[in-house]
């Protein structure tokens, strides 16, 4: 019974499975929050990993393990293997003017060509200009850039500011392919654009094929972990015809294709999965933490809002919530906010208001299913995944704001699973 560890590191949380690799039952979990914010010092991520494996028995029989994490942000290192500042999350906008001066300079035809992505702020590449243009002097030390995943695989393998092997960072291609420097046609990063965006080049990840595999400093294997929704991809064991929609800090819509996606108007990023095939996605910034801003407006738990929601009727008398809480990204817009319209008197009740965040989030979903199609993507079934599918009224209501028929696989910690599947896979 060889056990292994997957882990998903959020952007709420750190979250361990401990999995018979050859059963696939989970024997221990554990967990540990991460703080609040948009820019974040990794190494709280760090701290919360060794809480998280601690809260799950302690990796001492484990004998593989994989690290599936937020996408996105930029982990700049110097040649000492330091931070050299607070990461930059993929929910932070400061970045939108940086994406849009990428765009008018290589255009976002070619972008899309070279990268699979358009930049908007999300992506690595956007921060890693957005440090150039803001913050020369800290972009002058910047050794090397890595993702969430990427530096956490790093640490738990033994490296870090006591041994700042810069060559040793990996990575794979779902996460790489988030960056806006690799191309999904070759595989290769484009130098380039990085350095472009940086002002110089500097170390980037090696970038892992879907079974090789490092070791830790105890010998065990370590596969190249992921992104976290290719890891929910591989842990929900999506397949041709599946759309994954996943509810978490994100909202994101995405399907496993065989055939890499090129949307110039940057609507549907052209990820890479990580099991060999791609990974069309589209995401929003403003999905489960709606439903956490409304509950807290009416003073509720979830239960009770989605109790809420379900006594009232569809369209909610006509209140409506366009989400826009965090800005957003589809469509980009980062400097908007959300708005309540349709307010009368007879409208405007708690219940009402509770059903308005329930469907004002599930139609940006559905916009986001609309696009995934829009790139030539059959969606016969939704999957639906996150913390905002264990809402009974978010499960209720999505197949008629979705339009087609939607599966809520057990609750489960999908992107683990999906890394704990990688682990297994290397052993
Ligand atoms: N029953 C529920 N109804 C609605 N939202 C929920 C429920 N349970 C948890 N959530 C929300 O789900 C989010 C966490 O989901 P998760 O998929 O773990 O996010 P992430 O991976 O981004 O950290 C939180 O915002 C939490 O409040
Ligand atoms: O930016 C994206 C995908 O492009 C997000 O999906 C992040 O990867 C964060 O994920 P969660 O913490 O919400 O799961």
């Amino acid at each position: 019974m060889p056990l292994v560890m997957g882990v998903d590191s959020s952007t709420q949380s750190c979250k361990v499975v401990i999995v018979d690799a050859e059963s696939g039952a989970i024997v221990r979990e554990g967990r540990a929050t991460h703080p609040a914010g948009t820019a974040v010092d990794p190494e709280a991520w760090w701290h919360a990993l060794q809480h998280a494996i601690a809260d799950a028995g302690g990796l001492d029989d484990v004998v593989a393990w994989s690290i599936g994490g937020q996408q996105h942000g930029m982990v700049a290192l110097d040649a000492d293997g330091r931070v050299v500042r607070d990461a930059l999350l993929w929910n932070d906008t400061r970045s939108a003017d940086a994406a849009a001066a990428l765009i008018g300079e290589y255009g976002a035809a070619a972008l899309a060509e070279r990268t699979g992505l358009v930049p908007v702020a999300s992506f690595t590449i956007s921060k890693v200009r957005w440090l150039r243009d803001n913050e020369p002097d800290v972009a002058a030390r910047v050794d090397a850039v890595a993702l969430p995943h990427d530096w956490l695989t790093w640490r738990l393998r033994g490296f870090g500011p006591d041994k700042p092997v810069l060559d040793e960072l990996i990575t794979d291609r779902s996460d790489a392919s988030g960056t806006g420097y690799w191309n999904p046609a070759t595989g290769d990063y484009d130098r380039e654009l990085f350095a472009a965006a940086l002002g110089h080049d500097a170390v980037l990840p090696r970038v892992l094929g879907p079974r090789e595999s490092v070791s830790d400093a105890a010998g065990r294997r370590v596969a190249a972990g992921c992104g976290d929704n290719a890891g929910a991809a591989l842990g929900v064991g999506a397949t041709l015809g599946d759309a994954v929609v996943s509810i978490g800090t994100s909202g994101t819509v995405f399907a496993v294709s065989r055939t890499r996606t090129i949307d110039p108007s940057g609507t549907v990023a052209g990820f890479a999965d990580a099991a060999g095939n791609f990974l069309p996605l589209v995401a929003t910034l403003n999905a489960a933490r709606v439903l956490d801003a409304i509950g807290d407006l009416l003073a509720v738990d979830h239960v009770e809002l989605s109790r809420l929601a379900l006594t009232a009727a569809p369209a909610a008398d006509g209140l409506t919530l366009v989400p826009y809480f965090e800005g957003e990204r589809t469509p980009n817009l980062p400097d908007a906010t959300a708005s309540l319209t349709g307010m009368t008197l007879a409208s405007t009740t708690r219940e009402n208001l509770a059903r308005a965040a329930v469907e004002g989030m599930l139609s940006g979903l559905r916009a986001g299913l609309d696009a995934v199609r829009g790139v030539g993507v059959s969606v016969e079934r939704v999957l639906l995944i996150g913390g905002g599918a264990q809402s009974e009224a978010v499960r209720i209501i999505a197949p008629d704001v979705f339009g087609v028929p939607v599966e809520v696989p057990a609750t489960g910690e999908y992107v683990a699973l999906g890394a704990a599947r990688q682990a297994a896979s290397v052993l």
